[in-house]
């Protein structure tokens, strides 16, 4: 399984190089993919079995930017691996679908793993089905679905650092859609925690989990890949 922790702007550099060697020893036990997306100033070419991942950069090599990152930057870390598409960044930081798609392209044609993520907001959840589906779908626009090294991640926004999930039938039903979609494996995220990550793994079309506020721990975040080690042992 995939499980992967977005610190987004949390950990300084020193906290990041703490938390990766406490990872580690929990990874070094594990077959679980694990991806650690930590802020951008906490980038480091960390010597680890961990991937390590940029939550954003800008599609360029390098130039003038102000504010972002480009290839070089991750570059310089080896790092090969991005989020895009994240709900903070669509609804926070105004991304519109066809900067992702731009982004998407860049970074594909330099075969970045890419964790690319969908959600919808609570009103067009509440919507009927075929609304918040078409909603979805419209984040799929522009976007490679057969992408060799894509991976994408559910992320209802209204879940997102809630404490507040989908039942397990919902997430398997939006999953199940999904999949139709682009068979490339299907994160969940949105408030999972210890004590709910196991149940969620265990959904249908649940490939792994992108984690949020619940990783900021070490200890949190190894008992999730701990979970997730012990379902595929049974
Ligand atoms: O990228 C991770 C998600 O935004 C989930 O965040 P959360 O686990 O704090 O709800």
């Amino acid at each position: 399984m995939i499980i992967a922790a977005n610190l987004k702007t949390n950990l300084t550099r020193k906290a990041t190089h703490k938390y990766m060697q406490e990872l580690d020893s929990c990874v070094q036990k594990s077959s679980q993919e694990v991806i650690v997306f930590p802020a951008i100033s906490s980038l480091d070419a960390y010597k680890t079995d961990i991937t390590v991942g940029a939550q954003n950069a800008y599609p360029v090599e390098k130039g003038a930017f102000t504010g972002e990152i480009g290839l070089e930057h991750l570059t310089e870390f080896g790092i090969k691996t991005i989020l895009i598409g994240h709900s903070e960044r669509r609804h926070i930081l105004g991304e519109s679908q066809e900067f992702i798609a731009e982004k998407f392209h860049y970074f594909k044609e330099q075969g970045f793993r890419i964790i690319y993520c969908v959600g919808e907001p609570l009103a067009v959840r509440e919507s009927s089905k075929e609304e918040m589906l078409a909603y979805l779908y419209q984040q799929y626009e522009g976007i490679d679905t057969q992408y060799e090294n894509l991976i994408i991640a559910y992320e209802p926004v209204w879940a997102i650092g809630t404490g507040k999930i989908p039942t397990l039938e919902d997430i398997a039903d939006i999953h199940s859609e999904l999949k139709k979609k682009s068979s490339a494996p299907l994160l969940y995220g949105g408030s999972v925690k210890v004590n709910n990550v196991k149940d969620i793994l265990q959904v249908e079309n649940v490939d792994g989990v992108l984690v949020g506020s619940a990783a900021l721990y070490a200890d949190h975040f190894c008992s999730m890949i701990q979970a997730a080690e012990e379902l595929e042992k049974n």
